[in-house]
């Protein structure tokens, strides 16, 4: 079984309301990578030809513009942080690069999103492959790995069904 990672760097910024007394407790940023691990559904062995479990660019592209264009240089706030009221009434432009996640967003809970939303592109691309893994380096000396399925560990009642994560589109929230 051949598996595929491909690693992609963004910057963020977030707080986390558990940690209200610490330094995580006000926004603060993070240069974060995130790798997502890749396994065909339906394995078979390599052609004598091409060789390739598919071509990286296929495989990475759709993902990758997601990070790059609608992850990359976001605000990631729990959908009970108060600073939405301030950009809704504020700076409602800005809204559009607020990632939201239910609860904080720790770098479990993000990792479980990705792992939702990744999955719903490469079922858009056909559903040939499937993300086995999902893992956040937060810092260099802080990392998270997720595996299996992201709707067990996401409280998603807050939310529309389906919630951003579980649509194949650039969405980051549900403002
Ligand atoms: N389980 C989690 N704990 C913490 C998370 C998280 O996402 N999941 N996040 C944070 C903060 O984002 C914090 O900025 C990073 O953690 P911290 O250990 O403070 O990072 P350092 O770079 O200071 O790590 P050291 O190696 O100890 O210097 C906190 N907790």
């Amino acid at each position: 079984m051949f598996t595929l990672a491909f690693t992609r760097r963004y910057s963020m910024s977030h707080r986390l309301l558990s940690l209200y007394n610490g330094p995580c407790g006000v926004p603060h940023g993070h240069n974060e990578l995130v790798t997502v691990r890749l396994q065909a559904r339906h394995p078979e062995p390599l052609d004598g030809q091409a060789n390739m479990v598919t071509p990286f660019h296929a495989a990475k592209k759709r993902w990758h513009a997601w990070i790059d264009e609608r992850v990359d240089h976001t605000l990631q706030l729990s959908d009970q942080d108060p600073l939405l009221t301030y950009f809704r009434e504020q700076e409602p432009s800005l809204l559009d690069r607020i990632l939201v996640t239910p609860g904080d967003p720790s770098t479990e809970a993000l990792a479980a999103c990705f792992m939702a939303k990744v999955s719903t592109f490469l079922a858009e691309q056909g559903g040939d492959l499937r993300c086995v893994e999902v893992t956040i380096e937060e810092t260099p000396t802080n990392t998270v790995t997720f595996e299996g399925d992201p709707d067990l560990v996401l409280p998603a009642d807050r939310f529309p069904e389906p919630p951003w994560w579980k649509r194949p589109d650039g969405s980051i929230n549900d403002l």
